[in-house]
């Protein structure tokens, strides 16, 4: 299994100092990282920088953003990399600015792949400065900052160094009321060690929740569904629909009676999306949410 960190945090906020920081210390203890980025446009910046690390996979996202070009090509680009590199211990994506965490979680976590990678969780770079800016923000640009913060596994609060000791000691309150599970960390240049992170995110999962994002008291989570036999598809909708609205996304393989292939079943915000498949794919899904663990398709 190849541990995958998701590097989350609005636009600016240091994400690509902490991808730096962490591939440097991966490398020192002799680890494979491999990289995962996506920007908005064409060529970024940020990867002809990273670029210059050789010898790390960089497989980069060059048409939009990692969440919304759709998961097909997120996958393809997954499996590439992996079929390329058969040595990688980590990936690290940073994901775009702009990016709600849950459409970043659902970019990489596949049926395909859930017997390759582990998502450990997500880190969120929460520039300091800006959380106190923050009224001045548009409700939904501030929405989305906010979001970002509250679906982190662990927080790092950059950029401190622009604040007094005071304007800190609110932004750590403030933050640390709004997301209550994951420990904040004051940082300058998102100087973290790799060893905090893995072993904070580092805890053995329950089997019987099978949760893909590993971890205690998380806020955003996981679960994997299996079918032991093909399901109808009516009863299966109407399941969909009674599921609670903490549930964001659902993809997978359904096997439906009478049809030869499971087919391919995508759920996102209440709207429900079905494609038949040509290849017999094993039969699961998966379903991002918050408070799933319990949830099991029955007929
Ligand atoms: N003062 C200060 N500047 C910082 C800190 N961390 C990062 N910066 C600067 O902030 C700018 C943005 O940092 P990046 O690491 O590129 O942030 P990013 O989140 O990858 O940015 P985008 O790719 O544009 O979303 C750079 O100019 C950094 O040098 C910090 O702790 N303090």
């Amino acid at each position: 299994m190849i541990d995958v960190y998701l590097l989350s945090g609005f636009l600016g906020s240091g994400k690509t100092s902490l991808l730096m920081n962490l591939i440097s210390q991966l490398k020192e203890e002799g680890k494979k990282p491999a990289i995962f980025m996506n920007e908005f446009g064409s060529i970024s910046i940020d990867s002809d920088t990273v670029g210059k690390e050789k010898g790390i996979p960089l497989k980069e996202l060059l048409n939009g953003c990692i969440c919304c070009t759709g998961s097909e090509k997120t996958e393809a680009q997954l499996q590439g990399l992996l079929e390329e590199n058969d040595d990688i211990d980590v990936i690290l994506i940073e994901t775009t600015g702009a990016a709600h965490p849950v459409e970043a979680l659902d970019a990489v976590y596949s049926p395909l792949f859930a017997d390759r990678l582990r998502v450990k969780g997500i880190i969120t770079l929460a520039d300091a400065k800006r959380w106190l800016e923050r009224e001045k923000m548009s409700p939904q640009i501030r929405s989305l900052f906010m979001e970002q913060i509250r679906h982190a596994h662990i927080i790092l609060l950059n950029k401190t160094d622009l604040l007094s000791e005071s304007e800190l000691a609110t932004v750590s309150m403030e933050i640390s009321n709004f997301n209550n599970t994951a420990p904040i960390i004051q940082t300058v240049n998102a100087e973290i060690p790799f060893s905090y992170i893995e072993k904070t995110l580092n805890v053995v999962p329950n089997p019987n929740q099978e949760s893909i994002v590993s971890g205690r008291n998380l806020p955003l989570s996981s679960k994997l569904i299996t079918f032991d036999s093909p399901v109808d598809k009516e009863e299966f909708e109407e399941w969909v629909k009674s599921l609670p609205d903490t549930v964001y996304r659902m993809k997978g393989y359904v096997p439906i009676r009478g049809i030869t292939n499971p087919y391919l079943f995508q759920y996102a915000y209440g709207m429900v999306n079905w494609l038949p498949e040509y290849v017999k794919m094993d039969p699961r899904l998966v379903i991002i949410g918050e408070g799933i663990g319990q949830l099991e398709y029955v007929e």
